[in-house]
């Protein structure tokens, strides 16, 4: 045994001696990015230096276990290269939070903010370079105030994450007997919505702001449950009554990362797009097929008001590739012959959602 540990105490000094030495590598890098007024986040490149170590390991020390620990190693690189400040839908111990960490790490500054509107008008006032919301939900659908939002900001998409949602019934009672009413934000409350009409049919249902706030009104108030997640429960101090209470196990939210600028072609990217359509029959699929002659695979579109003029809507489309590439310029020309009004509102590298 001690023989073991002395070998295990050689290799972390090894170990804590490379990543000085790495510090010192992000530190000249910090200031090259610093002189030419370059942002010093690169999910592009974070991307490529995930995907590489996770393939340099050999299996003894598990995948995600490497990628976990880089992620934290290139999170305190960004805090030597600068204080990177990051704002979030929050409150703390949200989803969003959550989706924050996956893609910064923990050394930068985590700023929680109440709406969605006050994520990107931090980011857009330079408070913040960064900013995470969530945009869509695999069983609800999409985040309507971030896609409005989209809309009219110059902030670009420059990372996603996608989160598998688990909902749990969290109170400081002892059982869900004791609960006499549930409160979250409404799309926890529709994801749960099944669970508490068979499991809780006398509990009244309440709105509030976030999963949260739903947990510290729970943890104030007797009789009342949230319907959030276990982060929230250990953050307030709550038993978790009943665990996995969304409609479908497969029920995850996919976030974006916003940023001045969209990220840099990684090889395997998607695109993001927000265009108008002329009031004629047929010019929807028109449009589309600027995509279709490429082969671009299109992963989502998504239809909101225009909120400009009463019945006429702007199209949210997502596809896979990265505006540097040749076709995919091609394709957003052929869109702008059809289209009134096209604007690119992000590109970032593609995570496939079951690696999340
Ligand atoms: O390569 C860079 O641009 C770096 O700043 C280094 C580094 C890293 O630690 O690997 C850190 C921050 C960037 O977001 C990407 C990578």
């Amino acid at each position: 045994m001690a023989e073991l540990r002395a070998g295990i105490d050689a290799v972390d000094a090894e170990i804590v001696r490379l990543l000085d030495r790495r510090a010192s590598f992000a530190r000249r890098i910090g200031e090259f990015k610093q002189q030419r007024g370059m942002a010093v986040y690169a999910p592009a490149r974070e991307r490529v230096v995930l995907d590489r170590v996770t393939a340099l390991g050999e299996g003894a020390f598990p995948k995600r276990g490497l990628e976990a620990v880089f992620r934290e190693i290139i999170s305190s690189s960004v805090s030597l290269e600068t204080s990177l400040k990051v704002a979030y839908l929050g409150p703390e111990a949200t989803f969003t939070h959550e989706a924050a960490l996956r893609s910064f790490g923990t050394s930068i500054e985590l700023q929680p903010q109440t709406t969605v509107a006050e994520v990107f008008a931090r980011v857009e006032r330079g408070e913040a370079e960064h900013g995470v919301v969530p945009v869509e939900n695999s069983m609800e659908g999409a985040v309507t105030h971030t896609l409005d939002e989209l809309m009219n900001s110059p902030l670009k998409v420059c990372g996603e994450v996608y989160l598998p949602v688990s909902q749990n019934l969290i109170s400081a009672e002892e059982s869900p007997d004791k609960v006499s009413l549930v409160c979250s934000h409404p799309m926890a409350l529709a994801q749960a919505a099944s669970w508490l009409r068979r499991e809780l049919p006398g509990a009244r249902l309440e709105e509030v702001e976030s999963t949260a706030e739903a947990a510290r009104r729970a943890s104030v108030q007797p009789g009342v449950a949230a319907v959030g997640s276990a982060l929230a429960a250990e953050a307030h101090g709550l038993k978790v009554l009943a665990r996995n209470i969304q409609e479908a196990r497969t029920n995850t939210t996919r976030f974006i990362v916003l940023g001045r600028s969209w990220a840099a072609r990684t090889g395997k990217d998607k695109t993001s797009v927000v265009f108008s359509v002329k009031d004629r029959p047929g010019v929807l699929k028109e449009a589309l097929s600027a995509f279709a002659s490429e082969g671009i695979n299109l992963t989502r579109i998504e239809s909101r008001p225009s909120r400009k003029r009463a019945w006429t809507y702007v199209f949210f489309a997502d596809f896979k590739g990265h505006p540097d590439e040749e076709k995919v310029r091609r394709a957003l020309e052929g869109l702008e012959e059809h289209c009134p009004y096209v604007s690119l509102i992000g590109a970032y590298p593609e995570v496939p959602p079951e690696a999340s």
